[in-house]
């Protein structure tokens, strides 16, 4: 099948408007490799530091033509989904030996679990914790003692964070290996049910803990699609892990073998080995593209409507918002995993998977089938489910979605575009993801009733200030305000509203969850209220219409008048729990649609003013 034309056409758009950034950054990372730090490269001392520690592979170290991988890893037990990484270290030592290479932890990173500080205020430092997880990518890999490098996290920021640093090495092999989603507990649409009845007063605290305790039950990703899970659908959709590694449980055989197949392959991949696959060379345009299919295909995150940008900026690649509603299109809804269905990402990989969609979306010209990959034999590799063999993972070609219900092909899907709308308006321009939201919600015209603080709505709610039609703006929420956190915490409250059959939008220049679902929003606007963007004129009683079929976010308010309005002056800045440590980020970001990213913002600039002449 030929390629999907709207396919084409945004992919050489992004081209086109990446020529210059992306020569400076292959440029730069011919540099890298050429003349950058490299264990070759280390004096005697510096090379004696990195190796007194490694006694057994002491001799093999001292081996210029040998293969040391350097792990980034972001184990901690806050976050289920980290919680396996504890032991993949020691584990891939063994492995990379089995193979005759080496392999260290090159360092750290940071992971917040977003689910533990949802409705917190840690929630304010999440967004740009993928900047300090990024740089501390690079901390690690700045000691140059590796020829390929192996990135260990899966959550919310850390794969973006994860990937924007090690693209600042992109000539260096890289792989990301996951560790998979929990065995499912309680259905997500129950936990949700249970959480609504609470806030109602319906149960009281007890029943919701052991509902969340049934849900959130052992090591492992969250089971919902969210972020998380958003993000290895999308790094292997990009083919920068292992065919079908995404969403095998931890702890078990398969999970087992694909761990060491993916350090055998990393070590093949690296600078030394026989099949040599530079980060840079594996994402390009191309492989965004593909990401960004896989998002629109699959209803995930719109978080990764920041973090898309953000990862393609720093491998000096340039996308927007007009690309991915232009995809969005072109690529149907093909599947309907919690919060866009009923069921999880458990059974999304039994009823075929990564595989399954991948191999439907390439049949139907709406995949790049071309871009390098770590794989062995290319894209081609993805459309194969991966399964035990006497130990050894083996591939056999993918087959039909098991269950219609989740996992559908391009001739028939679930609708027929991605569900991921950019928004416009006298109000900004934003995000809006139609996939969970019923068709009789796709267009929200109600009075507004406007905060400044996502924990007020709920009090506004139990006070029953907000039984009737209403389009709750929550401002101030922008990544210069307070570092633009999730306002998940809506959802119950919002979900209520709506099942009382109120009319109930969500419009903030904040994120959602990508667990978040049923309740209409149009996130992300900009120019943020914090900047005096126009969502900071909006007042309680104004009549807002929020509709994702016109794309339309308007204030019908007299223009004349709305022209005239002064914005409100932002509330003073919190602090406490480390948010005043961030100041410095939230003063210096991009915005949403170009990754809000502060480190990104500084590195463009730097990179500007070089030009070409790179030393
Ligand atoms: O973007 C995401 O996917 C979310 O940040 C997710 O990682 C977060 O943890 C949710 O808050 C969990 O869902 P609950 O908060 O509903 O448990
Ligand atoms: S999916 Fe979210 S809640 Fe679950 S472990 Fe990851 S960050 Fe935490």
């Amino acid at each position: 099948m030929s390629l999907n034309s709207v396919v084409e056409s945004v992919t050489a758009r992004i081209i086109e408007r990446s020529k210059v950034s992306r020569r400076r950054y292959l440029a730069l990372m011919e540099r890298n490799r050429a003349k950058g730090v490299s264990r070759p490269r280390l004096a005697c001392g510096n090379l004696a530091h990195a190796i007194a520690a490694a006694a057994s592979d002491k001799p093999e170290l001292m081996r210029p033509a040998s293969t040391n991988l350097g792990i980034v890893t972001t184990y901690n037990d806050m976050l289920s989904a980290h919680q396996p990484y504890g032991r993949y270290p020691d584990q891939m030592k063994l492995f990379a030996r089995e193979v005759g290479a080496t392999a260290q932890i090159a360092g750290g990173a940071p992971a917040m679990c977003d689910g533990v500080t949802q409705g917190q205020e840690g929630m304010e430092l999440s967004l740009f914790s993928r900047d300090v997880i990024a740089m501390s990518t690079a901390v690690g890999l700045s000691h140059g003692m590796f020829e390929g490098v192996a990135l260990l996290g899966i959550c919310d920021k850390i794969v973006p964070g994860l990937l924007m640093g090690a693209l600042r090495f992109g000539h260096l092999p890289t792989m990301l290996i996951p560790a998979g989603p929990m065995p499912s507990g309680l259905p997500n649409k129950e936990k949700q049910r249970i959480r609504q009845l609470y806030v109602q007063g319906k149960v009281g605290q007890d029943r919701l803990m052991e509902a969340e305790n049934a849900s959130y039950h052992s090591a492992g990703t969250c089971t919902f699609y969210g972020t998380a899970n958003t993000n290895q659908m999308m790094v292997e959709i990009m083919g920068l892990m292992m065919p079908d590694s995404a969403f095998i449980n931890p702890n078990t055989p398969l999970r087992q073998a694909m761990t060491r197949a993916s350090v055998h392959r990393l070590a093949e991949i690296s600078l030394n080995g026989e099949d040599v696959r530079p980060l840079a060379q594996c994402v390009d345009e191309k492989a965004i593209v593909n990401a960004a299919v896989g998002l629109l295909a699959t209803g995930g995150s719109t978080n990764h409507t920041i973090h898309l940008p953000a990862i393609a900026r720093a491998a000096g690649i340039i996308i927007d918002w007009e690309d991915l509603s232009r995809l969005s299109a072109a690529v149907p809804l093909m599947t309907r995993v919690y919060p866009s269905g009923s069921e999880d990402v458990n059974a999304f990989n039994h009823v075929g998977g990564m595989p399954t969609l991948i191999a439907e979306l390439s049949r139907a010209g709406l995949l790049h089938t071309d871009i390098m990959t770590v794989s062995r034999g290319g894209f081609a590799d993805y459309a194969c489910r991966a399964s035990l063999q006497d130990d050894e993972v083996v591939y056999t070609h993918a087959k039909p979605s098991l269950d219609r219900d989740i996992l559908r092909d391009v001739k028939e899907p679930f609708k027929a575009d991605g569900g991921i709308k950019l928004m416009q308006g006298n109000v900004g321009r934003g995000i809006y993801k139609s996939s969970a939201i019923a068709e009789e919600f796709l267009t929200i015209e109600a009075p507004a009733r406007v905060f400044h603080d996502q924990h007020d709505v709920a009090t506004a709610f139990q006070n029953g200030e907000l039984e009737r039609d209403v389009v709750v703006v929550v401002r101030f929420q922008g990544p210069e305000a307070n570092g633009m956190p999730e306002l998940h915490k809506l959802t119950p409250t919002l979900g209520v509203l709506q099942d009382r059959g109120y009319k109930v939008a969500l419009l903030t220049d904040g994120r959602m969850s990508g667990a978040s679902g049923k309740v209409p929003a149009a996130i992300h606007v900009g120019p943020e209220a914090q900047v005096g963007g126009p969502i900071a004129r909006v007042r309680d009683g104004d009549m807002i219409r929020v509709c994702a079929v016109t794309g339309q976010i308007e204030v019908l308010v007299d223009p004349t008048e709305w022209e005239a309005r002064e914005p409100v002056a932002p509330p003073p800045p919190a602090l406490g729990t480390g948010r005043e440590l961030f100041a410095l980020m939230r003063s210096v970001h991009d915005p949403a649609e170009t990754g809000a990213s502060a480190m990104l913002a500084q590195m463009d600039q730097v990179i500007e003013a070089v030009g070409d002449a790179i030393h």
